[in-house]
């Protein structure tokens, strides 16, 4: 059989979320959707819709409740949780709209913690290097009280990519960046992902940047359960 050629791939994934008076509410029926190595992906939908879930279960931070995740020969869904924290350690990295860096600690011990929980020797060089990347070679003693929000956004980009991950997910990384340095803050995604080799799922609610995109999907065109929102 031929290798697939998807980084990620979902096949007839279905989450739910039981409500507090017991009721299943579906959210994600998903028959196929997938990633291939080093694309770059937006995903849209209305507010509700299903988007962070999404993000959410590729990344293995929530269970689903049947189907598959597929990472070359990885199947996700079928580890338990402490499998899918070791993996995503390894292979996936996350960015935040609210960046959820540590305050007590500088720009590059923001980053070097992101090597904490992976087999990956604590490399200084390589965390500077990152913040170097994105920008910020002159700001790596900087607490995050004392940086620009865009500045912490691309600190939270160089610890999500310290680990050498093959896939970003960035969970609208602009939403909370003024708008004069939104377009700094895709670039940089866009630069950083592609010269380090990663490919990028990134969910926005701005047509402004999901228009730069060539691949755009709309999460209801994929996702067969209709009226979450
Ligand atoms: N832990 C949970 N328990 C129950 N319902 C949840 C839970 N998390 C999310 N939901 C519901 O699931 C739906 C999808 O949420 P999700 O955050 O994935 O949407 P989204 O498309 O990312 O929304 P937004 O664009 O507003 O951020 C929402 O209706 C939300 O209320």
């Amino acid at each position: 059989m031929p290798d697939s050629p998807y980084l990620v791939e979902l096949k007839n994934v279905q989450k739910n979320y039981r409500q507090p008076n017991g009721e299943v509410l579906p959210i994600l029926d998903i028959e196929h959707f997938a990633v291939r190595p080093g694309d770059q992906v937006v995903i849209r939908g209305r507010s509700g819709c299903g988007k962070t879930t999404l993000l959410h279960s590729i990344a293995g931070l929530t269970p689903i409740d049947s189907g598959e995740i597929i990472f070359g020969p990885v199947k996700l869904h079928k580890l338990a949780e402490a499998g899918r924290d070791k993996f995503r350690a390894n292979n996936i990295g996350y960015v935040f709209q609210t960046f959820n860096l540590l305050p007590a600690f500088t720009a590059l011990e923001n980053v070097m913690l992101g090597m904490t929980f992976t087999k990956r020797a604590k490399d200084r060089d390589r965390a500077a290097a990152l913040l170097q990347e994105v920008g910020l070679g002159h700001r790596l003693n900087h607490k995050p009280s004392h940086m620009s929000v865009g500045e912490q956004q691309r600190t939270a980009v160089a610890r999500a990519l310290v680990n050498k991950p093959v896939l970003l997910l960035a969970d609208e990384p602009t939403a909370n960046i003024d708008p004069g340095h939104q377009q700094q803050v895709v670039d940089m995604l866009r630069e950083v992902c592609h010269h380090e080799n990663v490919a990028m799922l990134m969910v926005t609610h701005s047509p402004e940047v999901s228009n730069q995109f060539e691949h755009v999907v709309a999460l209801e065109e994929v996702n067969r359960v209709v009226g979450v929102a």
